[in-house]
């Protein structure tokens, strides 16, 4: 006999405007058959987690509550007003798990039952929120460095202190529907000469600045570049821009505000060291730098094979075709269309199309899956490479937006090597996950298999060199500071995967000569060779 049907709690019923999709539910674990549950436009997703509360017989849901829904094929679906409706047939599975509890009986002892996976999901949730007060140790860690170099500056007289606005620095919020206004008495960084110099070089080091002062030196890149004359940008408009992007990028370890700034200004230095200032115009460098600050708004922290894997919406929405990039694409032009923070408000038509394609094609090209099809049409195009052809500096600016993407190896080594720890610590988030729940895993984001070395020599041979050796046939000052660099970096870490190997074989032999002999690791055992500063 069917069960009865389950309806939204009748507050939250609207006044039947339209017809409310059915899905059935089967919850885990449980003889009961699949409850039907009516899904009520209007109703929030609170109601809908408090009615597949009520059909699991949970009392009152709470943050310890973890539901989690499949469909039949194993696919995770989020439990909102989207949910497709379903058969009685080919139900929803629903798992829950209430965190403080054991696994009850329902488990069926698989060690990949979906129960098993929601309680684990469960613990790496609480997990994870109980680690938040050691990653802001890592971040305060870092903070406390560049105040203290902040220090060093301000008394070399290298930088001028944040001039103070008398009312409250107003917040930008998240949301473009949010945007504040920004006010003329809001804090203004004044930058010194030494630091506006300082600024267009592409070793420029990064960690010295906290996020509104990176705002403020792009803003002056805008500006210094004659972009903001050029293209009548109101300057209010153009800081709401920026703040509205900054607070849109996640705090993540890696997929940053920061990187975005880092990506940004390598770009910019690399226009002053090339030269290019003059020999490109002012919307060839507004699409370079547009597309460097957009390029990875509000990445989610997980790459797009995570994403393809684990169905997520992004991958739908996109089609398996390179969900990030073309989220982070969306989601800039969003935000560029809001009129407060539209930079473009004063381009002609014809400008902006031009702007617009070719910053979705310089956003789009940062997809590394696309790396080897941009060398080959670049290499090509560089035989022959001329200033005066259109087609010639689109391509150039891709290049150097994706050269500037992956630039933290061209800058000097206590500059970069933060950078890598970072890009770990994400790819060890994500595959830590993929094996909780049971997706594949890279070898290269799996914290069993990977060493610093082994992250880096290959990709500074095989990726890093070859792409920047492509980009100096036709920009030959990058070998001066950027190419020499990356050298650099990679004699560095061949250097310290030898001492490692040799650290490993001493290790192994003399686990083997007993127990007793064994100390430490490989890697504790190696000893840190000191690496090549610029
Ligand atoms: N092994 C390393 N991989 C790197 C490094 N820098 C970047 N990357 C990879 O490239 C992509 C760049 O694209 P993004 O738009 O996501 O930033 C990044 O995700 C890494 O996978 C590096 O130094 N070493
Ligand atoms: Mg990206
Ligand atoms: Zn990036």
């Amino acid at each position: 006999m069917p069960a009865a049907t389950t309806t939204m709690p009748a507050a939250t019923v609207p006044a039947a405007t339209t017809e409310p999709t059915r899905i059935f539910v089967k919850v885990l674990g449980t003889t009961d058959p699949p409850a039907p549950v009516l899904v009520y436009q209007g109703c929030t997703r609170a109601d809908l987690r408090a009615t597949l509360c009520s059909v699991a017989k949970v009392a009152e849901p709470d943050s310890r509550v973890i539901l989690a829904l499949r469909k039949g094929d194993g696919a995770l679906m989020p439990i909102g007003l989207q949910l497709p409706a379903n058969s009685q047939e080919d139900p929803y599975e629903l798992s829950v798990k209430i965190i403080g509890q054991d696994v009850p009986e329902q488990d069926n002892g698989s060690e990949f039952s979906p129960h098993r996976i929601a309680v684990l999901d469960a613990q790496l949730t609480a997990v994870s929120k109980a680690m938040d007060p050691i990653r802001d140790l890592h971040g305060l860690q870092a903070k406390v460095a560049a105040f203290q170099k902040r220090l060093e500056l301000a008394e070399k007289n290298l930088i001028m202190t944040q001039y103070k606005a008398p009312k409250p620095s107003m917040r930008v919020l998240k949301r473009l529907t949010k945007v504040e206004p920004i006010f003329a008495d809001q804090p203004k960084y004044i930058f010194t000469p030494d630091t506006v110099a300082y600024l267009k070089q592409t070793q420029f080091n990064n960690w010295q600045w906290e996020d509104n002062e990176m705002a403020a030196l792009i803003e002056h890149m805008f500006i210094e570049l004659g972009l903001v004359a050029r293209f009548k940008m109101d300057l209010a408009t153009l800081k709401r821009f920026l703040h509205t992007i900054k607070d849109a990028y996640n705090a993540n370890p890696f997929h940053n505000f920061r990187h975005c700034f880092c990506v940004t200004q390598m770009f910019y230095g690399m226009l002053n060291e090339c030269d290019l200032v003059t020999k490109l115009d002012p919307i060839e460098m507004l699409i370079g730098l547009v597309s460097c600050i957009i390029h990875d708004v509000d990445h989610p922290g997980f790459n797009n094979a995570y994403q393809v894997n684990a169905r997520t919406e992004l991958a739908i929405i996109y089609n398996d075709q390179s969900p990030l990039e073309n989220h982070h694409c969306a989601v800039g032009f969003r935000i560029l269309r809001s009129p407060k923070c539209n930079i473009f408000a004063q381009l002609s038509n014809k400008e902006y199309e031009h702007v617009r394609k070719g910053i979705v094609r310089c956003v789009l090209s940062t997809d590394l899956t696309k790396h080897g099809e941009i060398m080959t049409k670049f290499k090509a195009t560089a035989e022959n490479f001329k200033f005066a052809d259109v087609e010639h500096k689109a391509q150039l600016l891709v290049m150097m937006v994706k050269c500037a993407d992956i630039s933290n190896e061209a800058r000097p080594a206590d500059v970069a090597e933060p950078w890598l720890d970072c890009l770990l610590e994400e790819y060890f988030a994500q595959s830590d996950r993929e094996k909780l729940v049971g997706l594949p895993v890279a070898p290269f984001m799996d914290r069993d298999k990977v060493t610093k070395p082994g992250a880096q020599i290959g990709f500074i041979q095989f990726v890093l060199v070859p792409l920047f050796e492509n980009l100096g046939s036709v920009l030959p000052q990058l070998h001066v500071n950027v190419i020499s660099q990356i050298k650099k970096s990679l004699a560095y870490y061949q250097d310290l995967g030898e001492k490692l190997k040799a650290a490993t074989a001493a290790a192994a032999a003399a686990a083997a000569a007993g127990p007793a002999t064994a100390v430490g690791t490989a890697e504790r055992a190696a000893p840190a060779p000191q690496k090549a500063s610029a």
